[in-house]
């Protein structure tokens, strides 16, 4: 359903708001999905801060995700992401994008069942293909076979991105109309109505 909100400044959402009360709405999924993309709009739709726990780690590390695989390896990026995330989970409510990785680690995903909703924003591995290609600053996709390695990365995380929340399928469409469909996706699992662009409430 491609159901754009009837306000996008959030005022109709109320409902959905009280509902989730201190929690986040926190992303997962993997590299390209778009979870930094459609979290900052599903953000401004909601009108709730944003934050993106890539963008904390190199605001805090004052490093690039490269530079610090590069210097200090993936195991300290993954505990440094550990610290940032379940420091960002105190802050809600909000949305949070995670980068790939994070819905990974079991104390990582058990504070975000504890403070947040989940969100796998779910694509098929041409759309990620298409959208990783276009940037170089993935580090575990700097390798002859990027393809090969999405492919590894699906079967090993999809099993644990499916214990999510909600799953949104995403495709090749606009970054409002996936947004709008998170937003109503959300709406679906609080039980709370939808709210179409001609002002008519879905039950
Ligand atoms: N629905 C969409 N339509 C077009 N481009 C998109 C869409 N969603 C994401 N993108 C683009 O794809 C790239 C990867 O998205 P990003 O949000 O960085 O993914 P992730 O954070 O999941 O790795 C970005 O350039 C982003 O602008
Ligand atoms: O999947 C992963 O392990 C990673 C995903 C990246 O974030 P995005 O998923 O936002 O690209 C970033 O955290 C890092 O390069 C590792
Ligand atoms: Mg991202």
């Amino acid at each position: 359903m491609n159901a754009l909100p009837a306000n996008p400044q959030g005022e109709g959402h109320a409902e959905l708001l009280e509902r989730l009360g201190e929690r986040s709405i926190v992303f997962v999924g993997l590299m390209g999905a778009g979870k930094t993309a459609i979290g900052r709009k599903v953000a401004a739709m909601l009108a709730l801060p944003f934050i993106d726990s890539d963008q904390e780690i190199e605001s805090v590390s004052r490093m690039t995700v490269p530079e610090l695989f590069e210097r200090y390896g993936e195991t300290e990026f993954r505990a440094l992401e550990q610290r940032v995330i379940l420091r960002l989970l105190e802050n809600g409510p909000q949305v949070l994008s995670t980068g790939g990785g994070a819905f990974m680690n079991a104390q990582t995903r058990e504070a975000i069942a504890g403070h947040g909703v989940s969100v796998w924003l779910k694509a098929e591995l041409d759309l990620l293909m298409e959208r990783v290609s276009k940037k170089q600053n993935r580090p575990l996709l700097k390798n002859p076979d990027p393809r090969a390695v999405l492919e590894r990365l699906m079967a090993e995380r999809y099993p644990v991105y499916a214990t999510s929340n909600i799953t949104v399928p995403t495709r090749d469409d606009r970054k409002e109309v996936i947004a709008a469909e998170v937003v109503n996706a959300l709406c679906g699992h609080f039980g709370v109505a939808e709210i179409v662009p001609n002002g008519e409430v879905r039950p």
